[in-house]
Parts: structure tokens; sequence; C-alpha cells
């Protein structure tokens, strides 16, 4: 006789797995190596920016004073005293009607507040001294960058958790970041179950199929800033599954499996988590596809069991793994961000159960448009291929039609969103 299991909403699985969510320890990693590791600790301003004030401009470096009677009708010259390029600093004292000759990201002379653009002075020369003549007024301020305006030592500029992209990585480097402090990534293990598996190098036979969860699930392990330790492919074998899933147990942070959860007679995944002793959290979640998927927890340790049909198995990983490795990584934003768009297409199947459609996301004319990216079946894996999104189909619906607005997550954006469930 079959165990019932008791189908719970996604949301409140969701909730369930996020009670064990572990929290990685820091490292130091060179700059070179910190792109798309996240951050393990706030970067803060250890100076101002910019450090000193600074001509934005090539120019002349001026007392803004000097020019408060420049006009067309009335051109003043400056002497031209000397002439500085960034990383050099002027030696002489400015005086009145003497300018420096500045290029940009050079430091002020200390008697300037104002800096004329080249464009917008003429050089001559006079008794054989290079001099400049302008023919308009300045402020002072005009045209300096000053210390500290785009931001203050000590500001926080970056929260811990934060992915490192492009622009962080200027940041770590501007304030001195020659290590930086990353999250350690977890030891994710990986098992994919099922006698009818081929290796991707093994010719195709009756009855079998090559493995594919694996791989898709590695590359969305890696999607997520993690590894995969990929153990191999399983037979749907009682002892051997048992004893490599507490084996593997003793070495991972969390632990997927892939294949054997449903209620066939070798879908061994509930009797091993039985057998060890784990908290089954969930075995049925009223969704699709992965209605099956199941999670248990093992000493604290998350075990995912996700479906053995790629699609099931590819959705149940984003909406229940994702989360917990991104929580790893002390990401405040650890899941899907959730936006609305228009349907592109009729989508008439109903929904008993919530749906996640793996769908793609267009745009025209400024408007966010979504579709089916393939067939919608939890067997499928061509359907995989252009999916960046999941549409989320409330269940006890009966279909949707062209037009209409629906709920979205994605999959490629990496800043996350705290919680998208209603
Ligand atoms: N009587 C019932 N049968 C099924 C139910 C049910 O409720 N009652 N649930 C169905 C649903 S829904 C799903 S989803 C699947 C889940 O199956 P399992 O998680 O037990 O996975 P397997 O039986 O091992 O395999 C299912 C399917 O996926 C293929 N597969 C498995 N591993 C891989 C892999 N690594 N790469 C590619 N494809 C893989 C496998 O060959 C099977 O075709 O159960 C339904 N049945
Ligand atoms: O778990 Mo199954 O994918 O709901 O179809
Ligand atoms: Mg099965």
């Amino acid at each position: 006789m079959l165990d019932k299991r008791d189908a719970i909403a996604v949301p409140e699985a969701v909730k369930q797995v996020m009670k064990y969510a572990p929290k990685g320890e820091i490292e130091y990693v060179s700059i070179d190596k910190c792109d798309q590791r996240y951050l393990g600790d706030a970067v803060k301003a250890s100076h101002d920016i910019p450090p000193f004030d600074r001509a934005p401009y090539d120019g002349f470096a001026i007392r803004a004073e000097d020019s408060v009677h420049a006009s067309l009708d009335n051109p003043v010259e400056f002497e031209v005293i000397e002439e500085i390029g960034a990383g050099y600093i002027a030696k002489k004292e400015v005086g009145p009607y003497q300018a420096v000759r500045i290029m940009t990201g050079a430091l002020m002379p200390k008697e300037c507040n104002a800096v004329v653009m080249l464009e917008l002075a003429k050089d001559i020369e006079k008794d054989g001294k290079p001099y400049m003549v302008i023919k308009r007024s300045y402020k002072p301020g005009d045209n300096v960058s000053y210390q500290g305006s785009e931001t203050k030592a000590g500001e926080v500029l970056v929260q811990e958790g934060r992915r490192i992209n492009p622009g962080v990585k200027a940041l770590l480097a501007t304030f001195g970041y020659g290590r930086v402090p990353v999250v350690k990534k977890p030891v994710v293990g990986l098992y994919a179950t099922g006698t009818e598996l081929l290796d991707v190098n093994e010719p195709m036979e009756p009855g079998k199929i090559r493995n594919s969860n694996a791989y898709m699930i590695s590359s969305q392990i890696n999607r997520v800033g993690a590894e995969a330790t990929y153990y191999g492919k399983l037979e749907d074998d009682f002892d051997t599954c048992f004893k490599a899933v507490k084996k593997a147990l003793d070495e991972v942070d969390i632990l997927i499996t892939t294949g054997g959860v449903s209620v066939g007679d070798y879908d061994y995944v509930p009797e091993i988590y039985k057998k060890l002793g784990a908290e089954v959290l969930f075995n049925k979640i009223m969704m699709r596809p992965g209605s099956v998927t199941t999670v248990a927890q093992y000493n604290g340790k998350l075990l995912f069991g996700l479906s053995g049909n790629p699609s099931a198995c590819f959705v149940g990983f984003e909406l229940y793994a994702r989360p917990i490795i991104r929580s790893w990584f002390h990401s405040q934003k650890p899941h899907m961000q959730k936006v609305k768009a228009t349907l592109n297409s009729d989508f008439t199947k109903a929904n008993p159960f919530t749906r996640f459609v793996r769908s793609k996301l267009l745009f025209n004319e400024g408007k966010l448009f979504v579709e089916p990216s393939g067939l919608d079946k939890s067997n499928v894996v061509t359907s995989l291929v252009d999916c960046d999104s999941l549409i989320i189909l409330p269940g006890g619906t009966r279909g949707f039609t062209k037009g209409d607005e629906v709920d979205v997550l994605l999959l490629e954006d990496q800043i996350g969103s705290e919680w998208p469930w209603n």
C-alpha cells in the first residue's frame, strides 16, 4: 500500500525549505578571481571619491574672481605659469590673472576654484610667455570635481551577499581590495538516479536515454554561482543508492538527487530518506511540473529529491534549491524576481494546481511579453533551451488567453528578490 502524500502549497514548501537555509563562511580571494562570487562583507568607502579636488576637463585652472569682468566685449588674459597632467601636482603658487594648464583628473592647484575648458580659451603668446584669453566669467566651483562629491569615506556602497559584477569589481579596485572577502562556495553534491541512464558519450540503446539532468542541474547550480560535485549516476537499486547517499551526506553541504521520487516500484528516494532517519519536509506540492519534488533534512542538511522528468527537475531546482544556495551566499534577496508581463499566446490548459510554464520573455514597443518556450510537459527537455523565465499560472484557473497579464519569475536575473510569494 502506497503512503498517502499530502500536497502543500508552493509558498508553504518554500517556507519549509528556507527554515534550513545554511549560511556559508567567508574566504578571501584575489580580486582577479572574484567575478560572479558573492560578497562576504559589505564594501565600505575607505576614502572619499574623488579623493582630492580635481579637474574634470582638459583646460586651465583659474581663480574664478579674476574672471568676473570677462565677456565677449572684454576678453581677459591670464598668464599660463605651469602645465600639469593627471598624476602631477602643481608646484607654483597661482596669483591674480594667472592660470595653470591642467588636464582631466589632475589635482587642482590650491589657489584655483574653476576650470576653463580648452575649447573656450584662446592660446596666445606675449613677450615670449604663454597666455590664454577668455570671454566669459566663471563662478567658484565651475568645472571642479570636488573631493567627496561622489561618495564620502565610511559610506556602505554595496551590501554583503551581492554578486560581484563589473561595477562592484570597479569599486573593489577603487578602494584597494587586492583580496576580496567572498562567501565560500557550498559543496553541492549531485546524483542522477535511473537504470535507464546512459553517459553522454555512450551510444543509444533500446530502453535507455542519456542522462541530461545531471548536466542541466550542474549548469543551473553554476548559474546561481556555486559548483556541483557530481558523484555520477546510480542504478535503481536500493542498497546502492542508500550507501551512495549516506556517504555523500558526510561530504556535502547540500545534496541533490534527480529521479526516483515518485511512487514507482523503483522510486527509492522516499525509502532512502526513511532509512536514513531524515525528516521529510514535503513530498507533494500543489504545482506542475514537479509536484513530486521532495525535500528532507538530515541533521540540518538539506536533501533535494528532484523529479527525474527534466522539466519538473528544472523547475524544482529553481523554486527550492536556488534560494537556498543564494541564502548560503548571504543574499538578502534569495528568491527569483517576479514581474508582470503580457501573454503573447493563448494557454488553454486548465490549471488545477499552480503551473510554472517554461517561458521566454520578449520586448515589443517597450512592453514586456512572455510566451511558452516550447511544449509544456514535465518530461520535455526541448522547451528548456529558450527558457529564461517561468510564467506562474495560479491553480484553479481554466486557461489564459493572449493579452492576459501574468506573473513571471526571472531566471537569468542576478539581483533576486525578497519573498515573492503571496
Ligand atoms: N502512478 C504515478 N506515476 C507517476 C506520478 C504519480 O503521481 N503517480 N507522478 C508523475 C510525475 S508528476 C512525475 S514528475 C514523475 C516523477 O518521476 P520520478 O521523480 O520518480 O523520476 P523517475 O521515475 O526516475 O524518472 C521519470 C522520467 O524522467 C526520466 N529521467 C530520469 N532521470 C533522468 C535524467 N538524469 N536525465 C534525463 N531524464 C531522466 C526517466 O527516464 C523517466 O522517463 O513520475 C510520474 N509518474
Ligand atoms: O512532478 Mo510531475 O512533473 O508534476 O509532472
Ligand atoms: Mg519514478
